[in-house]
């Protein structure tokens, strides 16, 4: 019990001094190298702590850290009964109850969660969403093809718990330890089941070969679906910083993937691309563009928290910019695949538009790809031929 007490106080001065210049797990991680007596389950337990805290958005946002704090913690399954029994007598018999039960006794109005609802793409559950905030999401793998029967056999071997979400997605707790078991990223890719979804955008069946750019390609998720679903692709990479493309080369290297270009440009910068790209021209360019992130935010929900919304109009006009830029790289006849993990319609449905209207693209299909109901992110990805 005064273990608990501890842990719930460190939280509570970790949560005073936060002000999300940097990401919540960069700052933790700082915290913890200074302070050395926390061992790994208090390190884990205050974490834990944290993230509940930032689950309830901006619900309560008038009350303490302290009560909100308690708020948490009462709905998710941390709290400890002798703390509530002290602090918080009358909602000790409702401890054992539902998530949503809870929400009832407490009166929280789920629709403060989220702050920005004027803001979402279309077709999205409002309570759904907000409610998905409060709950964290599983972890997903992609498995990569012919590996399903042996991934699922080491998994049983070690007796870690999954389900099989389809043909090549599995989904596990979240925090499930699999790197050593899995051989990552060779057998099987850590991949959100919607950005694995993503694979049904590609235009397969029509060409023998395809030359293929994933413009934004970060370390390369996208590209390694795509190479193991398109057949015959020569394929090229580009990112805005060297160490990024560091890191594709070594996930690549245990993907087994050897052939194919890379470069670092800035895409908002015509001249930085022409002078990497020349003359080339693609089938079909990739653009998982930087975003909001916020159809991820039920992961990261201080991001929530430390969100402005003034960013979602920086990042819609990023976005056509880079798309403006990267789509003369297209061969007539050829597709672009836009993605985003964010939710807003700015990023999502005014960029179709503006790419239909400015560039003359054809859409070819859209979807809101949505997670918030299935413990998994929130994607966005719309297909355009040339
Ligand atoms: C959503 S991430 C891509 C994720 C990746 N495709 C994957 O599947 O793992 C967006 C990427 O765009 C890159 N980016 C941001 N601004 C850029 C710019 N101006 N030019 C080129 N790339 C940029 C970021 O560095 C980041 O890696």
């Amino acid at each position: 019990m005064s273990r608990f007490y501890s842990h719930v106080n460190t939280a509570k001065s970790i949560l005073g001094t936060y002000s999300g210049q940097v990401p919540f797990s960069v700052f933790l991680k700082a915290f913890f190298a200074k302070e050395k007596k926390f061992g790994s389950r208090d390190r884990k337990n205050i974490s834990s702590f944290c993230y509940s805290y930032f689950r309830l958005g901006y619900a309560f946002k008038e009350q303490s850290i302290d009560e909100r704090l308690m708020t948490a913690l009462f709905l998710s399954t941390d709290v400890s009964i002798e703390w509530l029994q002290k602090e918080k007598p009358e909602w000790v018999a409702s401890i054992a109850l539902s998530l949503k039960e809870k929400i009832r006794v407490i009166g929280l109005n789920l629709k403060t969660v989220f702050p920005f609802a004027d803001e979402l793409s279309q077709g999205i559950d409002l309570l759904q969403f907000n409610l998905s905030f409060l709950i964290q999401p599983d972890l997903f793998v992609r498995v990569r093809p012919g590996k399903m029967e042996a991934v699922e056999t080491k998994l049983h071997n070690s007796q870690i718990n999954f389900s099989r979400v389809n043909e090549s997605c599995l989904a596990f707790a979240n925090g499930t330890k699999l790197d050593d078991v899995l051989e990552i990223n060779k057998e099987a890719v850590i991949q959100d089941l919607n950005s694995q979804r993503v694979a049904e955008f590609f235009p397969m069946k029509e060409r023998q070969s395809w030359s293929v750019w994933d413009c934004c390609a970060a370390s390369g998720g996208k590209a390694i679906m795509a190479h193991d679903y398109i057949a015959g692709m020569h394929l090229t990479v580009s990112d805005i910083r060297q160490t990024i493309i560091q890191n594709l080369h070594s996930r690549f290297k245990e993907a087994g993937i050897r052939q194919y270009k890379s470069f670092v440009a800035d895409l908002v910068n015509p001249e930085s691309l022409q002078s990497s790209l020349q003359d080339l021209k693609f089938d079909l360019i990739i653009c998982d563009a930087p975003c909001s992130g916020s159809g991820t935010w039920s992961r990261t929900p201080e991001e929530m928290v430390f969100f402005k919304q003034e960013e979602i109009t920086r990042y819609s006009n990023l976005q056509k910019s880079i798309a403006t830029n990267t789509i003369r790289y297209l061969n007539k006849g050829g597709y672009l695949l836009y993605i985003t993990c964010s939710v807003f319609k700015k990023e999502n449905e005014e960029v179709v538009d503006f790419l239909q209207q400015a560039a003359g693209l054809e859409l070819i299909k859209m979807e809101l790809l949505k997670g918030y109901d299935v413990k998994a992110d929130t994607m966005f990805s719309a297909l355009f031929k040339l």
